[in-house]
């Protein structure tokens, strides 16, 4: 439905940024990995989750696997890099990306407990409608995978 493509929508958008902030970071010589601002990310999004009415439980795994696939594509990006370098300019990391990162993990909250109000859980939405939705370059089917099961583990906050 328009819920969950929204939904869908967002979660594609989220990740559709990670090519750019693989570029960012190699040319600045950093690793991909950051371990305290994915601690920022998380905690963040078991604060909305708990605003939102969803268990942070299952919010939490979510994000965890939104940030795995985030660092696969970062992973391949780079090494594509060592090959074919890139003159491009990147967005700022620090000032543009990570403040969108953040609005959009808010926004996907949104939509999951949007969805949730009227379904009991993400059964529905098949894994072939999931898959062809989020369409962006450098994800696997396995990472697809990865983040599917964990948006059918979401679930309201128990009350
Ligand atoms: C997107 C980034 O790269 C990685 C992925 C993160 C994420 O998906 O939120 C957070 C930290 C990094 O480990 C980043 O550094 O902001």
């Amino acid at each position: 439905d328009d819920v969950s493509s929204e939904l869908i929508h967002s979660i594609s958008e989220r990740l559709s940024y990670m090519e750019d902030v693989a570029l960012y970071k190699a040319q600045k010589h950093v690793p991909i990995e950051d371990v305290a601002r994915e601690k920022l990310v998380v905690d963040e999004s078991k604060m909305s989750a708990k605003e939102s009415g969803l268990d942070p439980e299952s919010i939490e795994a979510f994000f965890r696997a939104q940030i795995s696939v985030a660092k696969a594509i970062q992973y391949r990006v780079r090494a594509d890099l060592l090959s074919t370098p890139s003159e491009q300019q990147p967005k700022d990391l620090v000032k543009e990306v990570r403040p969108a990162l953040i609005h959009l993990g808010d926004e996907i909250i949104l939509g999951m407990s949007k969805y949730l109000e009227e379904h009991s859980s993400f059964r529905d939405v098949s894994f072939e409608e999931f898959s062809t939705d989020v369409n962006i370059g450098y994800v696997t089917e396995s990472d697809k995978r990865l983040l599917y099961d964990a948006l059918l583990k979401v679930a309201p906050l128990a009350s």
